[in-house]
């Protein structure tokens, strides 16, 4: 079980703590206010039964002919104080619930911009698949809504108010005082007991939640290939089953839930009765006046309810905490440091004046980092069974264009990943440009085309200006002419994942942004497979742009005509075998 702010949440996302601190105090302020309602409502009863000779003296309590004439008159000062007390309270509710809102509001923002931060740092990490980055941003954080709009306030209440609330009753009577010790622990031991169950359930719950969203991402982005094979209808039974899994496991959280809410409800009740029993045979027996038996017994209740809130709302702790915990695994696995793996490494920090080089590189990719989302281990394993690069050793010169090729799945796009940063290897070390991986100014030495370019909503020219936010229209015509691409309106529309150009045209948009990139600094271009799908003409344009580009080239390919233009080509081998050289 959660305890009930995780820590992380304390120390990283920075609103919670003040949120906590303006919550307690606002709770301070409504548990006074709530002992002075108490204490004008026990006035007024007292006083109404007095006025009516039940079963006190009039003149007793509010002596004066003018009061005799209008015995209720003289409550009207008491209930305007009254009326004041639950407009104060009223305020103080709504002023807590817009303070928890926005504090939701502030940490789902920092949490967000941290998660994406995160995966732009280390965008191949498989801790989590897309569809659970998205789960996670999206629906996953507006848990935490309900975390801090209903829990947080609750606990903050279930602190100040017993101890306030509780001290004005020891001051009155301390034999109720006693009681309440006796019997409040009872609710929060029933609430561990209940939450055990709970969070079981709601982990459960959440699995089931996101296999379903991965259920139905994965259909709608394969709806093609289906329809295509003509399996599209037959996907409706295992989304059913999903959807069906879905349902019950939701309905049986929701049946703890209200459980949980009727057995508190239950042990503040006996409670409450405990205390009002001995007060009522001291009133019967004249020990205790009317006031006081009443203000006791206003306040008792006070003390057990939030202490009852917070268990029926501890589902919102729930919900939050696990959103938190998803949210933060997310930013700790981008932010596993992409640098040497080995710390007692004994090659020297700056080993060549420039040109790149890898250095016994290991990666594999386990099974796990893809499947097991709540993997700490985020670093691709060195003793998996599928090693994809073992002991990788490679130096490749500055300005040096090197085609890099070998059989598909040798591990071609791994060594490049790597190179770039997104995957960390299980061990090793690159350097480049006389930097260590993990440095921080490491990928602007290089302008990458991957395997399938990203595009972004926009136009080509949104597009190309990624790689030089400052570029002048002219200089995006010139980086698209270059790379066989002249004839591009910049103004084209590109929708999502490159809707509106062929997979040839990404790949020139692609290598137009990393000439951008080059004409502004970068000293290598690392290219996955850039020529393929284009003709051979454009392809020739293409292997021209890039040689005569000035930079080192690093580039994947199948495509012989790129081979015969590399100063040299590196052949890699499947698995184990340990790679080839061959140079030209
Ligand atoms: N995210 C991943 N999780 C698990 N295995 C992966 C992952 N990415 C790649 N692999 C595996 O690693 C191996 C190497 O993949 P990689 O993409 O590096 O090969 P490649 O040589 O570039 O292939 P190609 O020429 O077909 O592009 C393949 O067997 C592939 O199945």
């Amino acid at each position: 079980m959660p305890g009930p702010i995780d820590p992380r949440l304390w120390s990283r996302a920075s609103a919670t703590k003040t949120y906590m601190v303006a919550g307690v105090a606002v709770g301070t302020v409504t548990s006074v206010v709530l002992v002075a309602q108490a204490w004008l409502l026990a006035k007024l009863i007292s006083t109404a039964f007095h006025l009516q000779g039940l079963p006190g003296d009039l003149n007793a309590v509010l002596p004066g002919s003018e009061n005799a004439a209008y015995p209720l008159g003289g409550l009207a000062p008491s209930l305007g104080a009254l009326g004041g007390i639950i407009a104060i309270r009223a305020v103080l509710m709504w002023f807590n619930s817009w303070l928890a809102h926005r504090s939701a509001a502030r940490v789902k923002s920092q949490l967000r911009t941290d998660i994406i931060a995160a995966r732009l740092a280390s965008p191949h990490d498989a801790t989590l698949t897309t569809g659970q980055l998205v789960q996670v941003v999206t629906k996953g954080l507006d848990n935490l809504d309900g975390y801090f709009g209903r829990y947080l306030p609750q606990l903050a209440l279930a602190i100040t108010v017993p101890a306030v609330v509780g001290t004005a009753i020891l001051v009155t009577d301390w034999e109720s005082t006693l009681v309440v010790i006796l019997t409040l622990p009872l609710i929060p031991l029933f609430m561990i007991l209940i939450g055990l169950a709970t969070q079981a359930k709601m982990d459960r719950s959440w699995r089931t939640q996101s296999r379903l969203g991965n259920h139905f991402n994965d259909l709608v982005v394969g709806l093609p290939t289906l329809q295509a094979f003509g399996r599209a209808a037959a996907q409706r039974k295992g989304l059913k089953i999903n959807e069906g899994n879905h349902r019950a496991q939701t309905m049986s959280t929701l049946r703890v839930s209200f459980l949980s809410g009727g057995v508190l409800e239950l042990v503040a009740t006996y409670s409450v009765a405990l205390v009002a029993v001995p007060i009522g045979l001291q009133l019967a027996f004249g020990h205790m006046d009317l006031m006081t038996g009443l203000f006791v017994l206003i306040l008792v209740p006070e003390v057990y309810l939030p202490v009852r809130q917070v268990g029926v709302h501890y589902h919102d702790s729930v919900d939050g905490i696990t959103a938190a915990e998803e949210a933060f695994a997310a930013i700790d696995a981008g932010s596993h440091p992409a640098s040497q793996t080995d710390p007692a490494d004994p090659s020297p920090a700056n080993p060549s004046p420039a040109g790149i080089i890898f250095d016994a590189v290991t990666v594999g990719y386990s099974e796990n980092t893809v499947l097991d989302r709540h993997s700490e281990n985020t670093v691709l394993d060195r003793h998996s069974e599928n090693t994809v690069l073992d002991e990788f050793c490679e130096h490749i010169a500055p300005g040096e264009v090197v085609a890099l090729v070998g059989p598909s799945g040798c591990g071609k796009s791994t060594a490049l990943h790597v190179l770039m940063g997104f995957l960390t290897p299980a061990s090793g070390t690159v350097h480049a440009g006389g930097m260590s991986l993990g440095d921080p100014r490491w990928r602007r030495q290089f302008a990458w085309v991957g395997q399938t370019p990203g595009m972004i909503n926009g136009t080509v020219a949104d597009n190309v200006r990624l790689g030089d936010p400052d570029a002048s229209d002219d200089a995006l015509q010139n980086a698209l002419l270059r790379a066989g691409a002249g004839d591009m309106a910049l103004g084209h529309h590109v929708g999502d994942g490159g809707e509106g150009l062929s997979a040839g045209e990404r790949r020139r948009v692609a290598i137009a942004r990393a000439l951008l990139r080059v004409d502004a600094g970068s000293d290598w271009m690392i290219l996955d497979e850039p020529t393929a799908g284009l003709d051979a003409d454009t392809e020739a344009s293409v292997i021209e742009t890039l040689r005569g580009s000035g930079t080192g080239v690093l580039v994947v390919t199948h495509r012989p005509a790129v081979m015969e233009a590399a100063d040299r080509v590196i052949t890699m081998e499947r698995a184990e075998d340990r790679m080839s050289e061959v140079a030209r």
